[in-house]
């Protein structure tokens, strides 16, 4: 099960931000998407993961396989760090939490409704809830922001044993994440030009 995207383009609020992008994924592969702020990285994620129809061009990838993790956190404030990864395991068919709380150390911080845990705890619980979706597909933007060293060590743990497992991942970050395994893709060169009209004199008329 691969994820292979072809001569993509992908478009924000109306205007076309990146063009022409392709690349193929193996399972046990990993993808570092990196480009300045706003060149279209989280749009070419969200139209990844099927949030957003492409402008041109083919995402294949089985829809059922794939999971997202963006910017919004969805965790749920009143329960419990224990409950939230229950809830959500349960959402993906699975029970055992085990493997997640253990990835992100979040024992300690098992029974502390999430609303009350610091940024970077709440992005480790965010991160911990890939683990309990089974899912080989993991679409990430930004995974690392407000993480400490220790928590961006964690999560760098956790994408090398999904790798290992035969998972694989595409990561949009700005860090480093000591993944010395993952391909690297600057989306830079992929900008969209600015569109041309045919009929330059009608624009006016
Ligand atoms: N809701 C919106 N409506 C219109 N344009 C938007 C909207 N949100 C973002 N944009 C624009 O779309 C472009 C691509 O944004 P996107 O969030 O995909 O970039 P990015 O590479 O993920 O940036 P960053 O590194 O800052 O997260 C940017 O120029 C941004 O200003």
């Amino acid at each position: 099960m691969g994820l292979r995207v072809s001569d993509l383009s992908v478009a924000r609020g109306g205007i076309r931000v990146l063009e022409g992008l392709s690349f193929a994924l193996a399972p046990g592969q990993a993808l570092v998407l990196r480009g300045p702020n706003g060149i279209g990285k989280t749009t070419l994620l969200r139209t990844i993961a099927g949030l957003q129809p492409p402008v041109s061009g083919e995402v294949d990838a089985p829809a059922e396989a794939l999971v997202y993790a963006g910017h919004a956190d969805g965790i749920k404030a009143t329960l419990t760090v224990r409950e939230n990864l229950e809830f959500w395991a349960q959402a993906f068919g699975n029970s055992d939490i085990s493997g997640a709380m253990a990835a992100f150390q979040l024992a300690p911080l098992g029974e502390r409704p999430a609303g009350a845990l610091s940024a970077g705890q709440k992005r480790r619980l965010g991160l911990a809830r890939l683990l309990v979706t089974g899912r080989e597909i993991w679409v990430l933007d930004e995974p690392t922001v407000s993480l400490d060293v220790e928590a961006v060590a964690m999560f760098a743990a956790a994408v090398r044993a999904h790798l290992a497992a035969g998972g694989l991942a595409v990561i949009a970050t700005h860090i480093d994440l000591g993944l010395s395994e993952a391909e690297v893709l600057d989306v830079t060169p992929f900008k969209a030009r600015p569109l041309e009209h045919d009929d330059f004199d009608g624009a006016f008329l």
